[in-house]
């Protein structure tokens, strides 16, 4: 990924990376390209960064901001099945049964969304916000769409700050109760961190501390 990404390669060396000494990742969202674009042979190969964390770690907070500032598409990974929910259908009733149980949907049904939407926007950059959440997830992503993301960024933040803002969040959504936010941080625990682990372990993460206000969290992924 630091060879695709060229120039800015020691700028953002390996030191913001599992969140040691906190270097420039501005540059990178700044300059957000896939060298492989210069290949003839590679047609479309947008800049991919995922965004992980718990639930109500301020992942769909912060897409809006670095969006904005950055140019990148925002793609939520939870408002795509949402949407897809809504429908009266089989995979609607599967997709809301899912998510009130706080578990994960189909692999295929997900990357298949996800799929699609890249697929119909122009854009050369995006944000993938809560997907992977598990490794099957990771799998189906890098086998169907055939590449890796080129950041991931993880927004850690304390359970209990989790819980309050989910319990505040007043979008009526149908797993924000205290029920469905226990079976999520489990969820999470289990089957999310091992993905973080794996992209930690690549080199590709950026953990950034999600407490604070959304401005002070904004300001910290940045700098
Ligand atoms: N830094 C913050 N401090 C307090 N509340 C926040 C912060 N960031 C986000 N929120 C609020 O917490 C709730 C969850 O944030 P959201 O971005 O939807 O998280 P996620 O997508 O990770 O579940 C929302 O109501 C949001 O307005
Ligand atoms: O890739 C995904 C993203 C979301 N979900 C489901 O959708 C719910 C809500 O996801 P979202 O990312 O919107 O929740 P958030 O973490 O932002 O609160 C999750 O708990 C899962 O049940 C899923 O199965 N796969
Ligand atoms: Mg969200």
């Amino acid at each position: 990924m630091w060879r695709r990404l060229g120039f800015l390669s020691p700028a953002i060396s390996s030191s913001k990376r599992q969140n040691r000494i906190p270097e420039s990742l501005k540059l990178v969202m700044l300059f957000a390209t896939d060298a492989v674009k210069d290949d003839i042979t590679a047609s479309r190969r947008p800049f991919i960064t995922f965004v992980l964390g718990g639930p109500g770690s301020g992942k769909g907070t912060q897409c809006a901001r670095i969006a904005s500032a950055f140019g990148f598409a925002h793609l939520s990974a939870g408002d795509l099945l949402r949407e897809e929910m809504s429908c009266d259908s089989k995979k609607g009733k599967l997709i809301r049964d899912i998510i009130m149980e706080g578990k994960i949907v189909p692999s295929e049904i997900t990357v298949h969304l996800i799929k699609e939407a890249i697929m119909s926007s122009s854009a050369d950059r995006f944000l993938i916000d809560g997907f992977p959440r598990s490794e099957e997830n990771r799998i189906a992503f890098e086998t169907i769409i055939g590449v890796e993301p080129n950041l991931v960024l993880f927004f850690d933040c304390p359970e209990e700050e989790m819980v309050k803002r989910v319990l505040g969040r007043n979008q009526g959504r149908i797993d924000d109760n205290i029920e469905t936010i226990k079976k999520r941080l489990k969820v999470f625990e289990m089957l999310n961190l091992p993905v973080i682990n794996y992209y930690s372990a690549k080199g590709k993460l950026y953990k950034i501390n999600a407490t604070g206000t959304v401005d002070e969290i904004f300001e910290k992924t940045l700098t």
